[in-house]
Protein backbone atom coordinates (compact mmCIF):
# COMPACT_ATOMS: atom_id res chain seq x y z
CA UNK A 1 0.00 0.00 0.00
CA UNK A 2 1.29 3.07 -0.74
CA UNK A 3 2.25 5.71 1.85
CA UNK A 4 -0.60 8.19 2.85
CA UNK A 5 -0.83 12.04 1.83
CA UNK A 6 -3.01 14.51 0.78
CA UNK A 7 -4.18 13.56 -2.82
CA UNK A 8 -6.97 12.19 -4.65
CA UNK A 9 -5.39 9.17 -4.31
CA UNK A 10 -3.60 9.08 -0.91
CA UNK A 11 -5.90 11.54 0.53
CA UNK A 12 -7.67 11.81 4.08
CA UNK A 13 -10.60 10.32 2.48
CA UNK A 14 -8.72 7.24 1.72
CA UNK A 15 -6.89 7.12 4.74
CA UNK A 16 -9.73 4.72 6.53
CA UNK A 17 -8.28 1.81 4.37
CA UNK A 18 -5.10 1.64 6.24
CA UNK A 19 -6.15 3.09 9.62
CA UNK A 20 -10.22 2.42 10.39
CA UNK A 21 -9.92 4.57 13.60
CA UNK A 22 -10.83 7.75 10.91
CA UNK A 23 -14.27 6.81 11.08
CA UNK A 24 -13.81 6.76 15.13
CA UNK A 25 -15.26 8.43 17.91
CA UNK A 26 -13.31 11.11 18.47
CA UNK A 27 -11.73 12.10 15.65
CA UNK A 28 -9.96 15.59 14.21
CA UNK A 29 -10.38 18.29 13.34
CA UNK A 30 -13.89 19.48 13.79
CA UNK A 31 -15.82 22.59 12.81
CA UNK A 32 -15.94 24.32 16.09
CA UNK A 33 -19.18 26.79 16.24
CA UNK A 34 -18.67 28.94 19.22
CA UNK A 35 -22.72 28.96 19.88
CA UNK A 36 -22.95 25.86 20.54
CA UNK A 37 -19.72 25.66 22.52
CA UNK A 38 -20.61 25.97 26.53
CA UNK A 39 -18.60 28.56 28.85
CA UNK A 40 -16.80 26.24 31.55
CA UNK A 41 -15.61 28.38 34.56
CA UNK A 42 -13.68 25.91 36.02
CA UNK A 43 -10.88 25.94 33.13
CA UNK A 44 -7.97 27.53 34.04
CA UNK A 45 -5.81 29.93 32.13
CA UNK A 46 -3.19 28.20 29.49
CA UNK A 47 0.43 27.91 31.68
CA UNK A 48 3.16 27.96 28.73
CA UNK A 49 6.64 27.88 29.30
CA UNK A 50 9.23 27.33 26.77
CA UNK A 51 12.59 26.95 27.10
CA UNK A 52 14.51 28.11 23.38
CA UNK A 53 17.73 25.74 24.21
CA UNK A 54 15.57 22.97 23.95
CA UNK A 55 15.15 23.72 20.11
CA UNK A 56 16.80 21.03 18.17
CA UNK A 57 16.05 20.75 14.46
CA UNK A 58 13.55 21.53 11.79
CA UNK A 59 12.90 18.77 9.14
CA UNK A 60 10.54 18.36 6.05
CA UNK A 61 8.82 15.10 6.78
CA UNK A 62 7.07 15.11 3.65
CA UNK A 63 3.76 16.53 5.61
CA UNK A 64 4.58 19.44 6.82
CA UNK A 65 7.45 20.50 8.45
CA UNK A 66 8.28 20.39 11.91
CA UNK A 67 10.15 21.96 14.64
CA UNK A 68 11.46 19.73 17.14
CA UNK A 69 12.55 20.18 20.67
CA UNK A 70 14.54 18.08 23.34
CA UNK A 71 11.55 17.09 25.91
CA UNK A 72 13.92 14.67 28.56
CA UNK A 73 13.45 17.40 31.29
CA UNK A 74 10.40 19.57 31.93
CA UNK A 75 11.99 22.81 30.28
CA UNK A 76 9.57 23.79 28.03
CA UNK A 77 5.86 22.47 28.90
CA UNK A 78 2.37 23.20 29.10
CA UNK A 79 0.18 22.98 32.71
CA UNK A 80 -3.55 23.87 33.60
CA UNK A 81 -5.78 24.91 30.83
CA UNK A 82 -8.13 21.60 30.50
CA UNK A 83 -5.13 19.57 31.90
CA UNK A 84 -4.16 17.52 34.44
CA UNK A 85 -0.33 17.40 35.40
CA UNK A 86 2.83 18.42 33.30
CA UNK A 87 2.34 18.11 29.30
CA UNK A 88 6.00 18.16 27.13
CA UNK A 89 6.74 20.04 24.06
CA UNK A 90 7.81 17.59 21.76
CA UNK A 91 7.35 19.71 18.23
CA UNK A 92 5.70 21.90 16.44
CA UNK A 93 4.40 22.11 12.40
CA UNK A 94 1.87 23.67 10.26
CA UNK A 95 -0.78 22.82 8.36
CA UNK A 96 -1.94 25.44 5.04
CA UNK A 97 -3.64 25.71 1.72
CA UNK A 98 -2.79 26.30 -1.89
CA UNK A 99 -4.36 29.88 -1.60
CA UNK A 100 -5.66 31.92 1.03
CA UNK A 101 -8.91 31.07 1.80
CA UNK A 102 -8.21 27.50 2.88
CA UNK A 103 -5.30 25.62 5.02
CA UNK A 104 -7.04 25.13 8.60
CA UNK A 105 -7.44 22.22 9.92
CA UNK A 106 -9.97 23.31 12.70
CA UNK A 107 -12.60 26.03 11.00
CA UNK A 108 -14.86 28.21 13.19
CA UNK A 109 -18.75 27.89 12.24
CA UNK A 110 -17.35 27.48 8.49
CA UNK A 111 -14.45 29.73 8.29
CA UNK A 112 -11.53 28.24 7.08
CA UNK A 113 -8.03 30.25 8.00
CA UNK A 114 -5.08 30.26 5.58
CA UNK A 115 -2.89 28.19 7.87
CA UNK A 116 -2.78 26.79 11.71
CA UNK A 117 -0.38 26.00 13.97
CA UNK A 118 -0.06 23.06 16.03
CA UNK A 119 2.23 22.50 19.21
CA UNK A 120 2.40 18.77 20.39
CA UNK A 121 2.79 17.93 23.81
CA UNK A 122 2.71 14.56 26.42
CA UNK A 123 1.81 13.88 29.24
CA UNK A 124 4.69 13.19 31.36
CA UNK A 125 2.72 10.36 33.78
CA UNK A 126 3.56 8.04 30.51
CA UNK A 127 7.52 6.84 30.36
CA UNK A 128 8.13 8.38 26.53
CA UNK A 129 6.15 10.25 23.95
CA UNK A 130 5.36 7.00 21.86
CA UNK A 131 3.51 5.48 24.32
CA UNK A 132 2.12 8.75 25.64
CA UNK A 133 0.70 9.31 22.18
CA UNK A 134 -1.59 5.72 22.55
CA UNK A 135 -2.93 6.80 25.79
CA UNK A 136 -6.58 8.66 25.74
CA UNK A 137 -4.96 11.28 27.65
CA UNK A 138 -1.71 11.11 26.06
CA UNK A 139 -1.34 14.28 23.90
CA UNK A 140 -2.04 17.88 24.07
CA UNK A 141 -2.19 20.21 20.94
CA UNK A 142 -2.30 23.57 20.72
CA UNK A 143 -3.70 24.78 18.01
CA UNK A 144 -3.22 28.72 16.60
CA UNK A 145 -4.81 30.12 13.32
CA UNK A 146 -2.71 32.45 11.15
CA UNK A 147 -4.84 34.92 9.33
CA UNK A 148 -3.53 37.18 6.16
CA UNK A 149 -2.24 40.19 7.93
CA UNK A 150 1.20 42.07 8.78
CA UNK A 151 4.44 40.19 8.16
CA UNK A 152 4.69 37.99 11.73
CA UNK A 153 8.72 39.01 12.40
CA UNK A 154 7.97 36.19 14.50
CA UNK A 155 8.09 33.58 11.62
CA UNK A 156 11.31 34.81 9.73
CA UNK A 157 13.85 32.64 11.36
CA UNK A 158 11.34 29.82 10.38
CA UNK A 159 11.22 30.87 6.54
CA UNK A 160 14.65 31.40 6.64
CA UNK A 161 15.34 27.87 7.55
CA UNK A 162 13.22 26.51 4.17
CA UNK A 163 15.83 27.18 1.63
CA UNK A 164 18.21 24.14 3.39
CA UNK A 165 14.76 21.92 3.88
CA UNK A 166 12.69 22.09 0.77
CA UNK A 167 12.25 18.43 -0.37
CA UNK A 168 11.28 15.54 1.58
CA UNK A 169 13.69 14.01 4.06
CA UNK A 170 15.35 17.41 4.32
CA UNK A 171 16.38 18.49 8.10
CA UNK A 172 19.14 20.92 9.72
CA UNK A 173 20.14 22.62 13.14
CA UNK A 174 17.83 25.21 14.59
CA UNK A 175 18.38 26.19 17.72
CA UNK A 176 17.35 28.89 20.30
CA UNK A 177 13.82 29.23 18.94
CA UNK A 178 11.06 30.54 21.17
CA UNK A 179 7.70 29.31 20.41
CA UNK A 180 6.10 31.12 22.85
CA UNK A 181 6.52 33.88 20.00
CA UNK A 182 4.08 32.83 18.10
CA UNK A 183 1.09 32.69 20.53
CA UNK A 184 -1.46 35.23 20.40
CA UNK A 185 -1.88 38.21 23.15
CA UNK A 186 -4.85 36.28 24.06
CA UNK A 187 -5.20 32.83 24.91
CA UNK A 188 -8.77 32.27 25.15
CA UNK A 189 -9.49 28.71 24.03
CA UNK A 190 -11.93 26.01 23.03
CA UNK A 191 -11.03 22.70 24.13
CA UNK A 192 -12.79 19.23 23.02
CA UNK A 193 -11.60 15.26 22.97
CA UNK A 194 -10.03 14.55 19.64
CA UNK A 195 -7.14 12.74 17.52
CA UNK A 196 -4.31 13.22 15.97
CA UNK A 197 -5.25 14.96 12.35
CA UNK A 198 -2.47 12.92 10.55
CA UNK A 199 -2.15 9.12 10.43
CA UNK A 200 -1.84 6.94 12.56
CA UNK A 201 -5.17 9.46 13.75
CA UNK A 202 -4.76 8.24 17.14
CA UNK A 203 -7.71 9.56 19.51
CA UNK A 204 -4.98 10.63 22.11
CA UNK A 205 -5.56 14.49 21.83
CA UNK A 206 -7.23 17.00 24.28
CA UNK A 207 -7.19 19.80 21.66
CA UNK A 208 -6.93 23.39 22.66
CA UNK A 209 -7.72 25.89 20.01
CA UNK A 210 -6.81 29.62 20.71
CA UNK A 211 -9.85 31.77 19.48
CA UNK A 212 -7.37 34.87 18.43
CA UNK A 213 -5.31 34.24 15.21
CA UNK A 214 -2.01 35.54 14.82
CA UNK A 215 -0.99 37.19 11.19
CA UNK A 216 0.53 36.16 8.59
CA UNK A 217 1.69 37.96 5.44
CA UNK A 218 0.43 36.68 1.90
CA UNK A 219 4.30 36.99 1.03
CA UNK A 220 5.16 34.59 3.83
CA UNK A 221 2.41 32.17 3.23
CA UNK A 222 4.08 31.99 -0.51
CA UNK A 223 7.22 30.77 1.26
CA UNK A 224 5.28 27.82 3.08
CA UNK A 225 3.69 27.16 -0.32
CA UNK A 226 7.56 26.90 -1.92
CA UNK A 227 8.19 23.60 0.51
CA UNK A 228 7.74 20.17 -1.31
CA UNK A 229 5.86 17.20 -0.74
CA UNK A 230 8.63 15.45 -2.75
CA UNK A 231 11.55 14.29 -2.15
CA UNK A 232 14.94 15.66 -4.49
CA UNK A 233 15.36 13.68 -7.45
CA UNK A 234 11.58 13.06 -7.70
CA UNK A 235 8.82 15.30 -9.98
CA UNK A 236 8.67 18.31 -7.85
CA UNK A 237 4.88 18.52 -5.81
CA UNK A 238 4.46 21.81 -3.88
CA UNK A 239 3.46 21.37 -0.35
CA UNK A 240 0.45 22.82 -0.11
CA UNK A 241 -3.28 21.99 1.22
CA UNK A 242 -1.89 19.47 3.68
CA UNK A 243 -5.16 19.78 6.29
CA UNK A 244 -7.73 17.08 7.15
CA UNK A 245 -10.94 18.62 6.29
CA UNK A 246 -13.54 18.66 9.74
CA UNK A 247 -14.57 15.27 11.08
CA UNK A 248 -18.60 14.35 12.58
CA UNK A 249 -18.65 15.52 16.22
CA UNK A 250 -20.29 12.39 17.17
CA UNK A 251 -21.94 13.90 20.37
CA UNK A 252 -19.06 15.10 21.95
CA UNK A 253 -19.34 18.83 23.53
CA UNK A 254 -16.41 21.83 22.86
CA UNK A 255 -16.25 23.80 26.11
CA UNK A 256 -15.07 27.40 26.01
CA UNK A 257 -12.41 28.96 28.68
CA UNK A 258 -14.17 32.52 28.12
CA UNK A 259 -17.68 33.99 28.09
C1 LIG B 1 3.23 13.50 9.83
C2 LIG B 1 2.89 12.73 11.06
N1 LIG B 1 2.22 13.57 12.02
C3 LIG B 1 1.95 12.96 13.33
C4 LIG B 1 3.27 12.49 13.96
N2 LIG B 1 3.13 12.21 15.39
C5 LIG B 1 2.31 11.02 15.63
C6 LIG B 1 3.19 9.78 15.68
O1 LIG B 1 2.78 9.05 16.77
C7 LIG B 1 3.09 7.68 16.72
C8 LIG B 1 3.91 7.38 17.93
S1 LIG B 1 2.83 13.50 16.31
O2 LIG B 1 2.28 13.10 17.57
O3 LIG B 1 3.99 14.31 16.37
C9 LIG B 1 1.60 14.30 15.47
S2 LIG B 1 0.68 15.49 16.13
C10 LIG B 1 -0.25 15.67 14.76
S3 LIG B 1 -1.53 16.84 14.76
N3 LIG B 1 -1.69 17.37 13.25
O4 LIG B 1 -2.74 16.16 15.14
O5 LIG B 1 -1.11 17.91 15.65
C11 LIG B 1 0.14 14.81 13.76
C12 LIG B 1 1.24 13.99 14.17
ZN1 LIG C 1 -1.04 19.20 12.92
Amino acid sequence: SHAWGYAANNGPDKWCTDFPIADGVRQSPIDILPGASSYDKALKPLKLKYDPSNCLEILNNGHSFQVTFADDTDSSTLKEGPISGIYRLKQFHFHWGASDDKGSEHTVAGTKYPAELHLVHWNTKYASFGEAASMSDGLAVVGVFLKIGAENANLQKVLEAFKVIKAKGKQTTFADFDPSTLLPGCLDYWTYDGSLTTPPLLESVTWIVCKEPISVSCEQMAKFRGLLFSAEGEAECCMVDNYRPPQPLKGRSVRASFQ
